[in-house]
């Protein structure tokens, strides 16, 4: 069949987007599937492709189906989510001036849209906030904390990323033990001056860097806001080159009304025999 998408980028954080409300696709978008159309090499690649799919009458519009570059689903992605909001936006002619909230396996999350073009997106509430003190790798150190933005995210401070093996760095929190069986993401995060970060991040299921991570630079903001008392919103520098902001109340380590801004467009649309 011909498959008709849409690919998108949030951050550099790219997306294969497609429109599966009246799930035909949903006998034919399985994980080989998936993991064909998001190889870079011989595909149209990505590093997850995203599907609008019919409410599930739990608070949203539409559902957003999420799934990583290696065919899996998660359970959220942030930079997706501003993505999702646009898609969802254009295919159901919403009116853009009101919040899109949507359906995912992380709960309801609201999309809304600035006049400068970037997509904010409310969070579901983070959990599971923890500090491990790993056998480490020396380069890593041996504080590593850990926050669940949506998906699980392992957050390390250094004073430096330029010339860090991401790759190896990464697998090694990936898959540390202390995070098994469901693995997290790996986040390196420097503070540049109070309520000002740069991170990079290896993905779960991409299993390698990617250009943003929304749910793992919400981490690593919520993170530098307890550790520093710094206020909202924090502003993150991404490897991709854009800068977006991360808003929250905040009481102790306790966060309500987070929010991610940023950019989220179109880069090109297309069919696909699959
Ligand atoms: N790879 C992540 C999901 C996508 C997260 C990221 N793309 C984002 O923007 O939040 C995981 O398996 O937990």
């Amino acid at each position: 069949m011909l498959l008709h998408f849409y690919k998108m980028t949030g951050a550099g954080n790219d997306f294969v987007m497609v429109d599966n409300r009246d799930l035909s696709l949903s006998s034919v978008l399985d994980r080989e599937t998936i993991e064909a159309l998001c190889d870079r090499r011989f595909g149209i690649g990505a590093d997850g492709l995203i599907a609008v799919e019919p409410s599930q009458g739990k608070g949203g519009i539409v559902r957003m189906r999420y799934y990583n570059a290696d065919g899996g689903e998660a359970e959220m992605c942030g930079n997706g989510a501003r993505c999702f909001g646009n898609f969802a936006a254009a295919l159901l002619h919403h009116d853009k001036t009101a919040p899109l909230p949507f359906e995912t396996m992380a709960g309801v999350v609201t999309a809304t849209f600035e006049k400068d073009g970037n997509v904010t997106v409310n969070l579901t509430n983070p959990h599971s906030m923890q500090l491990f003190v790993l056998n480490a790798d020396p380069t890593v150190g041996a504080d590593v904390h850990f926050l669940n933005t949506g998906v699980p995210h392992a957050v390390a401070f250094l004073d430096k990323l330029e010339g860090l093996d991401i790759s190896r760095l990464g697998a090694y929190l990936r898959y540390h033990e202390a995070f098994s069986p469901k693995g997290t993401n790996a986040n390196f995060a420097r503070i540049l001056s109070p309520g000002h970060i740069a991170i990079r991040t290896y993905e779960r299921g991409v299993e390698d860097e990617t250009l943003a991570c929304g749910t793992g630079m919400t981490a690593c903001a919520l993170l530098h806001a307890v550790l520093t008392d710094a206020p909202s919103p924090i502003q993150v520098d991404v490897a991709g080159g854009d800068t977006l902001k991360v808003g929250f109340q905040r009481t102790g380590d306790r966060f309500t009304d987070v929010t991610l801004t940023g950019p989220a467009d179109l880069v090109f649309t297309g069919d696909i025999q699959i």
